[in-house]
């Protein structure tokens, strides 16, 4: 671990709003380096301005947020980085080298050429890294977008439900590239899902948004049916299914299997 034990994130009574709509307020939140935590709750509770709040795209209404400098961002399968047949895997990464810098010098252009070299390697991405990111596979691109975050060294790495649209196999080499870079480099994740069981195992603390409330807390204290029933105001259960988690009830039901499996467990 190269990463020093001063937080990556803090928030101290941190409010975000837009018109009459609370997203949160009165958070505080600390996240040190190394930390994996997941960003959980239905559609519209503001998983993404969350993200965008630390992107220092959207301001708090009170309270502060800090942050390290040096940040990661994974974003969905599918996001638009232009002509997807004009642009190579070896493209993406190099933009995540390049950062705010223009007009590289030699000694810098071969210095970048490594670096995407040795983030491609990294992923397993260099086999088709000089295609077009139109022809990849969903799991292709993914790994060539952590290989783009990461490619800038940070401390810190959002990630915007990368995992959406890909099959569980993919989903694994993801979110295994993700928690490697974690090991490695000591980079804390903060992870935004609607679907928590993919990365249960590498989650350290959940935030979890509902109507304008939240909880913060391990999955072990925040994904019980009586904290989530008590964050939702309605009845929601939580079952372990074979090792996998549901949620059954609030507004919408993400974590959902098919229940008819038996060795369910109330939490
Ligand atoms: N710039 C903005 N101006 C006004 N309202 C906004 C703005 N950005 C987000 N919102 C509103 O804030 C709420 C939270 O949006 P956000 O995209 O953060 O939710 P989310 O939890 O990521 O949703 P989803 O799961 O559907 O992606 C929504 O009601 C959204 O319409």
């Amino acid at each position: 671990m190269t990463a020093g034990t001063d937080p990556v994130v803090t928030f101290s009574g941190a409010r975000l709003g837009f018109g009459d709509r609370v997203l949160w307020d009165d958070l505080d939140l600390t996240i040190r380096p190394g930390e994996f935590v997941a960003v959980l709750g239905p559609n519209g509770s503001g998983k993404t301005s969350f993200l965008r709040v630390l992107l220092r795209q959207y301001s708090l209404d009170r309270g502060t947020v800090t942050t390290t400098d040096k940040i990661g961002y994974i974003p969905q399968q599918h996001a638009d980085e232009g002509d997807p047949m004009a642009l190579r895997g070896r493209d993406l990464v190099g933009f995540g080298v390049d950062g705010n810098r223009w007009g590289l010098g030699l000694r810098g252009r071969s210095r970048r050429r490594d670096l995407v070299d040795q983030a491609l390697a990294a992923v397993d991405s260099l086999p088709y890294a000089d295609a077009p990111l139109g022809v990849l596979s969903g799991g292709e691109q993914q790994r060539l977008r952590v290989a783009q975050a990461v490619v800038s060294d940070p401390d810190l790495l959002l990630c915007d439900e990368p995992l959406a649209s890909l099959d569980p196999t993919n989903q694994q080499v993801v979110v295994d590239l993700i928690d490697q870079r974690r090991k490695q480099a000591g980079t804390a994740v903060v992870f935004v899902t609607h679907e928590i069981n993919p990365i249960l195992p590498y989650v350290d603390r959940v935030l979890y948004l509902v109507g304008g409330r939240f909880r913060v807390g391990t999955p072990d204290e925040v994904m019980t049916t009586e904290t989530l029933s008590e964050l939702y105001g309605s009845d929601v259960e939580v079952l372990r299914v074979n090792g996998r988690l549901v949620v059954i009830g609030g507004e919408d039901a993400h974590h959902c299997v098919d229940i008819a499996e038996t060795g369910s467990q109330p939490l």
